[in-house]
């Protein structure tokens, strides 16, 4: 076996990208100890698309993640991967219908709302523009998600058991809370976020808990 395989992994991650937040409470809910290796989207005109990043994720973009002496790519397929390979602590239910339903709100809020609301869409939609743009997308999106968990949910997204679905709400909530979204029409939303906000992988994977969360901001 290759040093590599065996060494920590290590997650290429920015604080509040909510891509690489998603991995992170993956990886803390499995009790996976890794490194974090921080590239700052905003520095020098953002390090992701710097050669050497490049080299490790071609879409230029966090997180990735250098595992079993792999490097993979995509916040979804990485969740897979770990549950493929670290079936410790499932994030998918057993019976298939709920399994489909996780997969249902994954899609929703990777798919269907975050791709429209991350940094390169809103640069070129314009400082002027964005936070309306953001706001439209993410209640498009959330109006399907609460339209879900109207018959999904127990404690958590699907059931009472915590799924990859969870791991991509919060992150959303967040970008939600960012961009001011009133997300009072959301109930059910909310009430999973609270929900999950003391469990200690998704407190652990917080952005204000990340060694790249600047000391001073603002929306944090
Ligand atoms: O302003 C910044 O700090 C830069 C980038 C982000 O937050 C990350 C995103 O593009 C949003 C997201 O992950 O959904």
């Amino acid at each position: 076996m290759s040093l590599s395989a065996i060494a920590k992994p290590i997650l290429y991650s920015y604080w509040r990208s909510s891509c690489s937040w998603r991995v992170r409470i993956a990886m803390n809910l499995k009790e996976i100890p890794y490194d974090i290796k921080p590239i700052s989207l905003i520095k020098s005109g953002g390090e992701q698309h710097c050669n050497e990043y490049r080299e490790v994720n071609p879409m230029e973009q966090v997180p990735a993640l250098q595992i079993d002496g792999h490097t993979l790519i995509e916040s979804v397929a990485i969740m897979h991967y770990l549950e493929e390979t670290r079936p410790q602590r499932p994030l998918l239910p057993q019976d298939v219908h709920k399994r489909a339903k996780v997969r249902e709100i994954i899609e929703i809020i990777c798919s269907g709302i975050q791709p429209l609301q991350n940094l390169i869409v809103l640069i070129h939609v314009g400082e002027e523009k964005k936070k309306e743009w953001a706001q439209h997308w993410i209640t498009r999106g959330f109006r399907a998600v609460e339209k879900a968990l109207s018959t999904s949910a127990g404690k958590y997204c699907v059931g009472d058991e915590i799924s990859m679905a969870d791991c991509c709400l919060v992150p959303q909530v967040f970008n939600a809370r960012r961009f001011h979204v009133d997300l009072r029409p959301y109930p059910i939303i909310l009430r999973i976020d609270r929900e999950l906000e003391s469990n200690p992988a998704f407190r652990a994977a917080h952005p204000s808990n990340q060694p790249d969360c600047p000391p001073e901001l603002p929306n944090k």
